[in-house]
């Protein structure tokens, strides 16, 4: 569902006399549908922007990628839009949201770009921020000023309410108590039965030996 083949990636730096940081080289890696890979690797090895390159956000050097028979690296913006609305969802670690749409439109959002009728889309985005236990006094305020445990769990409801074949997490653990971190766990558990294929960073080491099949090491593909 997801394949990474050789892939390079060195940045230029034009803010900078085009310093060049080169990244990586030779990066391949492959997830099928229902398994969940884990991206591990010293801090600056290049977990993210692996995971952006396979999002279509930054540029690859070299090489392909491919996204449900998309190759990323190569597609058209309009063709990274159609992918991310129907494809590959996304949990990040930050939330970037207009001000003022409220909370509960933000995590139907995905799946009324999909086509899902209004009062569905609210339902279900309202059952999955219920089962993430963020108060429904909340649903009608914007995220802007939640708490980073209470945008986490905006992140992770937009990320998981559209059932899409392939998704990519970046921590999706961190800044959660355990028992929304049990939730998103268990997320992750029925994402893979349905057969998601799943490419993640979990710093969480615990979460990461209980959902992940494998790791791959970004750290070999250093340049
Ligand atoms: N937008 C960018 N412009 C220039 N250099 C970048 C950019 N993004 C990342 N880098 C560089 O690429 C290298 C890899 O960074 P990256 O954030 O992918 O590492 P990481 O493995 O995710 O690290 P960490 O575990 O610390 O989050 C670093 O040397 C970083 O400085």
């Amino acid at each position: 569902m997801i394949r990474v083949e050789d892939v390079s990636k060195t940045f230029t730096l034009h803010t900078q006399g085009g310093a060049r940081i080169a990244v990586m080289r030779g990066a391949s890696l492959s997830v099928e549908p229902g398994e969940c890979v884990a991206l591990v690797g010293r801090s600056g090895a290049g977990k993210s922007t692996l995971m952006r390159m396979v999002q279509g956000n930054y540029r690859t050097d070299g090489g392909r990628i491919l996204v449900g028979g998309l190759d990323v690296a190569r597609a058209a913006p309009r063709e990274i839009l159609a992918l991310r609305r129907e494809t590959l969802g996304w949990v990040s670690q930050f939330l970037r949201v207009i001000p003022r749409v409220p909370t509960l439109d933000v995590v139907a959002e995905p799946l009324r770009n999909v086509g899902v009728a209004p009062d569905e889309a609210r339902a279900r985005a309202a059952a999955l921020l219920s089962r993430l236990n963020l108060p429904e006094a909340l649903w009608a305020l914007s995220p802007t000023t939640f708490s980073g445990g209470e945008q986490q769990r905006v992140n992770i409801a937009r990320g998981f309410v559209n059932p899409t074949p392939a998704l990519l997490l970046d921590e999706p653990t961190a800044s959660l108590d355990p028992v929304n971190r049990r939730v998103v766990l268990d997320l992750i558990h029925e994402a893979k039965a349905r057969g998601a294929a799943i490419l993640g960073i979990f710093h969480d080491a615990e979460a990461r030996a209980e959902v992940c099949d494998r790791e791959v090491d970004v750290t070999g593909f250093a340049r």
